[in-house]
């Protein structure tokens, strides 16, 4: 087991690391439930008079959301209602003046993790813990915090990397997130389980479809990752166009033998979308059933009878479980699969758990009522391993640390 901020010593100058990964629209960092999440962590250690610098990440290089932390610091001090100071750099001397300046109460937030040359390389935790990253930022610190469960399935540097070198301690939404999700690995059902997929990150749902199968009878896709499998049926469905957003063809080499053994294996138990929806001439809604979708990259959200044929999955269901969104449901027209879904969990009285930093927003943002779920996740991928039985190497990390 690992330790915890309650095991902490007092005054303690602490190095944390968050999950603020967050959607970004033109440039716009939005809010999510990670934010308010962090900060409930945060302000737990400020009132306790400790220090506190914040790493994060946001985005992945080259993507248009990989963006600095400025605004995401502002965010947290909203959430905070206290100040939280952002600083351009991660551990360049920028960074290392604001951290020796840092009192008793204070926060501040470093730059964007990935934006340093080690944080995402192929490396063992041994060798994370030996990088100038760790070298630098660690004797500055009197202990590490991991708050970030949502990115507890990656292994880099300010994950894996701290506690090779430091005090390290679990923050309580870690804790919380583990022990719940955990948990439902453990649990055994008498009827049927039904598992609602979509969202973006096609690499991490194929990976735990193909784990879950002795564990799911019910597949229902949308989103990207419900695209891909309609492409893989021959549908005009999840390939790029020159001018297009580019969402589809990487994603499609990298996963596109899995998804054809997926469907191989499991056929029956995989519910397609039968139709897509995109936005028309003038703005509209126009849905399609998928014979005759003729715009393969502009499908924004599955169709009405798509969710027809999975209410019933999930009225007859003991158990169903949620990752990512079926559409873009930050736009009320493309909402309607992922409401959907949701709403007809709300009507029933099934175990239901709804995992994704962005799909948990979908049950406020619509007032579906958080309390027809048994749990809300702010983690996408770390729920969907923590269903699967498979480690976490953040917990892994932080393990081993408090063994030694
Ligand atoms: N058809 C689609 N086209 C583009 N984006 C989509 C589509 N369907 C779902 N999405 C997006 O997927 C996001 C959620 O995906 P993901 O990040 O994988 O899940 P989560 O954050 O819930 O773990 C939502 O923000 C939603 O806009
Ligand atoms: O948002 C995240 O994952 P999620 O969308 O699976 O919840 C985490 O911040 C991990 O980000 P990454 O998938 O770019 O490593």
């Amino acid at each position: 087991m690992f330790n915890t901020i309650d095991d902490l010593d007092s005054e303690q100058r602490l190095l944390m690391r968050v999950d603020l990964n967050a959607p970004v629209d033109d440039g716009d960092v939005q809010d999510n439930r990670r934010f308010a999440r962090h900060a409930e962590t945060v302000a737990e250690l400020t009132e306790n008079d400790h220090a506190v610098a914040l790493m994060a990440h946001q985005g992945r290089p080259g993507r248009d959301t990989f963006v600095t932390l400025e605004q995401h610091a502002d965010i947290l001090a909203d959430h905070l209602d206290h100040p939280v100071e952002y600083v351009p750099s991660t551990y360049g001397e920028e960074a290392l003046d604001a951290t020796e300046d840092l009192e008793s109460g204070d926060v501040l937030m470093l730059e964007n993790v990935r934006m340093t040359d080690e944080e995402l390389a192929d490396l063992t935790p041994e060798e994370h813990g030996e990088t100038e990253f760790v070298q630098t930022l660690a004797p500055e610190f009197d202990a590490y915090v991991n708050d970030g469960y949502s990115v507890a399935h990656r292994a880099h540097t300010s994950i894996v990397g701290f506690p090779q070198v430091m005090d390290s301690y679990a923050g309580s939404v870690m804790e919380d997130e583990y022990e719940y999700n955990t948990s439902i690995e453990r649990r055994e059902f008498d009827g049927k389980v039904t598992m609602a997929l979509g969202g973006t990150k096609a690499e991490d749902v194929i990976a735990a479809m193909e784990n879950l199968d002795e564990k799911v009878d019910q597949f229902l896709l949308g989103g990207i990752v419900g695209h891909l499998f309609l492409r893989a049926k021959g549908y005009e469905i999840g390939i790029d166009t020159p001018d297009g957003p580019g969402l589809y063809d990487e994603s499609w080499e990298e996963n596109e033998e899995t998804i054809r053994e997926v469907i191989e294996t499991y056929g029956d138990r995989i519910s397609l979308p039968v139709d897509v929806a995109r936005e028309g001439e003038d703005g509209e809604r126009v849905t399609e059933r998928v014979e005759n979708a003729d715009h393969p990259d502009e499908y924004m959200d599955v169709g009405e009878a798509t969710i027809d044929e999975y209410r019933p999955h999930i009225e007859e269901s003991e158990a169903v479980l949620v990752k990512g969104a079926l559409g873009v449901f930050e736009m009320e027209q493309f909402s309607y699969g992922t409401r959907g879904v949701l709403e007809a969990i709300a009507e029933t009285d099934c175990y239901a758990v709804v995992g994704g930093g962005d799909t948990s927003r979908a049950v406020e943002m619509y007032d579906i009522g958080a309390e027809h779920f048994d749990h809300l996740s702010i983690a996408g991928g770390a729920y969907l391993r923590a269903l699967t039985g498979a480690p976490l190497p953040a917990v892994e990390a932080l393990e081993a640390a408090a063994e030694r």
